[in-house]
């Protein structure tokens, strides 16, 4: 992978100095929601969609005319340590069933019309072992944050966010633990379906990993650089971008929210311009959200990844959108006004 121009400290900066929402956009969308033919708050957390949506792309009314899904896919040595139900081989596999049209995500994109982006970071290389080692060093990570930020060259209006990496529950179970604490057990769960020994396998592969990194707990870039992975690293690249190139964000399960969450133990505020599209199936996830006080749009039961929720998501918040920027005002409509 190239070097990067940004050394790892400019993303520190970057986390810092996110840029704030454009209050004149949800003033103005405040206004013309009050003159629309429907009862004021009749339609619940979609308004508040279309409020979050003009403050983080800056503009009112809003639009969700190039919605992109960006999926990253990446390799993990820590499947050595036996964490999957599935081998390592099926990440590549996948990545060429995402070409062929053949994934849950493709369809979903386009039942939905959204675009969707798969991005291969390094899938022969895999990061190395967790439990023995270091995913990173500050320079890599610092370039596998950059390459995420290439999700943003085709300027989308709104970006969801997904992945694909045999092994990765595994990772952002590490990551949430070192990140929130706990026990390794609150965490860990079956991914793509380990159970029994395998399960308890999984947990003590965790707290190996964490426990790699004593003393250096309070720096979260840092726990990213020593806890992977790739595709996780350049989706925390991706939401930074993002906010500062006024896309809003749809972040989609356990895994995605793990790359979210490094960013937010730095600077809560940076992750303002994110939605969260479901709970996941896997178990920890709700635990993850409620950490970070986000309440997700779905619960569908799904546990897949590749941006499934975020896709079925952002469906609903370009209807959000559309429903607000189409609607007639009470004027327009000849429809009388609430009574006094
Ligand atoms: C065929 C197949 C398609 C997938 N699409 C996403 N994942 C999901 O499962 C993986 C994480 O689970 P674990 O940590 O247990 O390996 C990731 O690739 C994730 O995106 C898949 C997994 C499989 C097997
Ligand atoms: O919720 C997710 O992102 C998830 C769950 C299981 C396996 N892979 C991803």
């Amino acid at each position: 992978m190239a070097d990067t121009a940004l050394p790892f400290d400019d993303f520190r900066d970057l986390v810092n100095l996110v840029p704030g929402p454009d209050e004149a956009a949800v003033a103005a969308v405040r206004a013309r929601d009050r003159d629309l033919t429907k009862p004021a708050g009749a339609l619940g957390r979609m308004e508040a969609i279309v409020e979050w949506l003009a403050a983080w792309q800056g503009k009112a009314p809003p639009a969700v005319d190039r919605p992109l899904v960006a999926v990253f896919a990446a390799n993990h040595g820590v499947t050595a340590q036996g964490v999957s139900a599935f081998p390592a081989s099926v990440t590549r596999a996948m990545v060429e069933n995402f070409a062929a049209g053949g994934a849950a995500i493709n369809q979903i994109c386009a039942a939905s019309d959204i675009g969707l982006k798969v991005f291969e970071l390094a899938l022969d290389h895999p990061t190395p072992d967790i439990s023995l080692e270091d995913a990173f060093d500050e320079a890599g990570c610092a370039a596998t944050m950059a390459f995420g930020m290439e999700a943003l060259a085709g300027q989308p209006d709104l970006l969801c966010l997904g992945e694909m990496g045999i092994g990765n529950t595994t990772v952002a179970a590490a990551l949430f633990l070192a990140l929130f604490g706990g026990e390794a057990a609150d965490w860990v769960g079956p991914g793509t379906g380990v159970g029994g020994a395998a399960l308890a396998n999984k947990v003590a592969v965790v707290e190996r990993a964490v426990a790699r990194l004593d003393g250096r707990l309070s720096d979260p870039l840092e726990i990213l650089r020593r806890l992977g992975g790739r595709e996780i690293a350049a989706m925390a690249g991706a939401i930074l971008a993002a906010r500062h190139q006024k896309v809003p964000v749809v972040v989609d399960g356990f895994v995605t929210t793990a790359a979210a969450a490094v960013l937010w133990a730095a600077n809560p505020a940076a992750l303002d311009h994110c939605l969260f599209a479901h709970v996941s199936a896997e178990p920890a996830h709700a635990r993850a959200l409620a950490a970070m006080g986000k309440v997700p749009l779905l619960d569908l039961g799904m546990r897949l990844g590749e941006g499934t929720g975020a896709a079925l998501a952002a469906g609903l918040v370009r209807i959000a959108a559309k429903t607000h920027a189409g609607m007639a005002t009470f004027t327009q409509a000849g429809v009388a006004g609430k009574l006094d």
